[in-house]
């Protein structure tokens, strides 16, 4: 599978993404002046194939290309940047998909001495044929459909598609791969994987979401001139330091500093409501996550109130922890926020009814508080949701829905953004990739880390990240992402291609932040550099 880059190394921390109908009104908003797009576009296109294949089949000229054409401008696209390839000395052949085709395209390609064969769905030869010459191509431009698609590629498309999907050579998707649903990214029918998408205006939403993304390749967005023309996007990427295992820019410029004189209590005090006898490692994941992340002192809240000298984890705890404090729930001191649930298994532990109906501190809610805290959104007593983070994985995220008798989706970012709507608090969502979800209608796409980080407590460190960031001042919304995106960062570095566990990913979080913390900010020098920098209050997200 190929990850998503993208190209130019485009400025900003923070890669945005349209819906289809937005970037389609817009082009029609540019078009009214009188720009040639499909010109604009085409152009583009065949010079980024043109690189592919210089760097893949050693030249452009002689080299085998193979367009793929559906019925719309999407196959118009693909059919004048074959054109252009052809000018080049390319041997081009256009396979028409559909029972119409972009006429000044085939035209197009026509006259520059391209070849153009129409095989009939239903002809098993000419299928097989088809296959053989997409097989057989140093590269092959994906111009079925484009942001007029319509559910899974249907006809002879279809049937070609499914019987190249594994095939080995390039592969080039003009403004998206064919098969995947713009606005969503879910993958319906047989998509072939590009090794580079160039994607015309605007990122659309569903090359950056979970489900797409791995099928994009490296995500090159050609400039039409759009943006006067295009509303508010409908989410954002996170982008890396240029590797998986270098956090990006967003740390670097909101990560929370401490000024020159702070002390302990101003720069944030977390409680952590963690672990019982049958969870006890839970605890000490989050809480060491936590000293990790930079907060000014941990109070770690053991279960049914007991004291530190008789509860077993408090022990355990101190050991990875030695400078925190253990407090039973009625002694516990100030905190600036709170981490409650994870690795907590009786339903009815105080500490959660403390935090979720007595506290009014932010708070990071995750594992065993959030069913609570859908319970308690029913009775409509749920306090200060909109300081809570709910920090759910897809089967916690169901069951959550189902205490709020939400209707059922198909897709776990709709029944996030339900959550939200249903709550007011930010949902963080976790899977491979992760996504962050505001009540204010802000989504953010944060790239996840290895597979091997789906291990057990992996969820307890990024409570104790994120919970830490709260505690600095961070709004819930903005935590979630730099907590997820530094989680990664930190799981890439554990694993360094190999397992991890969840232990080693809290280890590595320290010099994740170091690291960009150090590191320059567009503009503003060294990120450290000297003035105070105050904790922010969120008000840049
Ligand atoms: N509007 C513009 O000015 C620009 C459009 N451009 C290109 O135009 C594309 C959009 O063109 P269109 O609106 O013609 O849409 P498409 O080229 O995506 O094709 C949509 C057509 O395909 C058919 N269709 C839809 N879903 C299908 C399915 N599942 N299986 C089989 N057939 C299906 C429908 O008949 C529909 O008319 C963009 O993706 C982009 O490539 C670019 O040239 C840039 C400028
Ligand atoms: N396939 C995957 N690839 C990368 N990261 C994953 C994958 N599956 C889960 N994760 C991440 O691992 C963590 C698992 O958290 P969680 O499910 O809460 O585990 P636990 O409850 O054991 O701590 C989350 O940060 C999640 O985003
Ligand atoms: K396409």
């Amino acid at each position: 599978m190929s990850t998503l880059t993208w190209t130019p190394d485009a400025p900003g921390e923070l890669l945005p993404g349209w819906r289809a109908a937005d970037v389609a009104a817009a082009d029609a908003a540019r078009l009214a002046t009188g720009v040639d797009l499909m010109a604009v576009a085409a152009h583009a296109l065949a010079g980024r194939c043109a690189a592919l294949l210089r760097e893949r089949a050693g030249g452009v000229s002689g080299r085998a290309v193979v367009l793929l054409v559906g019925p719309g401008n999407n196959g118009g696209d693909a059919l004048l940047a074959g054109a252009s390839l052809r000018r080049r000395g390319a041997g081009v052949t256009a396979l028409l998909l559909a029972d119409r085709a972009h006429e000044g395209g085939v035209a197009g390609l026509r006259a520059a001495g391209g070849r153009v064969i129409r095989p009939h769905p239903d002809d098993e030869a000419d299928l097989h044929h088809a296959a053989d010459l997409v097989r057989d191509a140093d590269l092959v431009v994906d111009g079925v459909l484009g942001i007029g698609a319509r559910g899974a590629v249907r006809g002879a498309a279809h049937d070609l598609l499914e019987r190249v999907a594994l095939r080995g050579g390039a592969v080039v998707a003009c403004d998206l791969p064919s098969g995947l649903d713009p606005d969503t990214g879910a993958l319906s029918g047989p998509v072939l994987p590009a090794d580079v998408t160039v994607t015309f205006g605007a990122a659309k939403a569903g090359l950056l979401l979970p489900r797409g993304r791995h099928v994009v390749g490296e995500l090159v967005v050609v400039d039409l001139g759009l943006e006067e023309h295009l509303p508010d996007p409908a989410l954002h990427l996170v982008r890396d330091g240029g590797a998986p295992d270098l956090p990006g820019p967003h740390v670097a410029v909101r990560w929370p500093r401490p000024w020159r004189d702070a002390d302990k209590y101003a720069r944030g005090v977390l409680g952590v409501a963690a672990g019982d006898d049958r969870y006890p490692g839970a605890a000490v994941l989050a809480c060491s996550a936590a000293a990790a992340s930079g907060v000014g002192m941990v109070r770690y809240v053991p279960a049914d109130g007991r004291a530190a000298a008789v509860d077993p984890v408090g022990p355990l705890v101190l050991r990875a922890v030695p400078e925190l404090l253990v407090q039973p729930l009625a002694d516990v001191g100030r905190v600036q926020a709170w981490v409650v649930g994870p690795g907590v298994s009786e339903p009815d532990d105080p500490r959660v009814r403390h935090v979720l109906e007595e506290a009014d501190e932010p708070a990071v809610v995750d594992a065993g508080a959030l069913q609570a805290a859908a319970r308690l959104t029913r009775e409509g007593t749920l306090r200060r949701p909109d300081r809570l983070l709910l920090t759910p994985h897809r089967g916690e995220l169901e069951r959550v829905a189902g205490v709020l008798g939400l209707e059922r989706r198909e897709d776990a970012v709709d029944t996030a953004r339900d959550v939200v709507a249903r709550t007011g608090a930010v949902v963080l969502l976790k899977g491979a990739d992760t996504v962050v979800l505001t009540p204010e209608g802000r989504t953010t796409v944060v790239p996840g880390g290895p597979p091997w980080l789906a291990t057990a407590g992996a969820g307890d460190v990024l409570a104790g990240v994120a919970g830490a960031l709260l505690a600095a001042g961070t709004a819930p919304g903005r935590a979630a992402t730099l907590a997820a995106h530094v989680h990664a960062v930190a799981a890439h570095r554990a694993s360094r291609g190999g397992p991890l566990h969840a232990a080693l990913v809290a280890d590595e979080v320290r010099g994740v932040v170091a690291d960009a913390l150090g590191a320059r900010v567009p503009g503003e020098g060294l990120a450290s550099g000297g003035a105070p920098v105050l904790w922010d209050d969120g008000a840049r997200d």
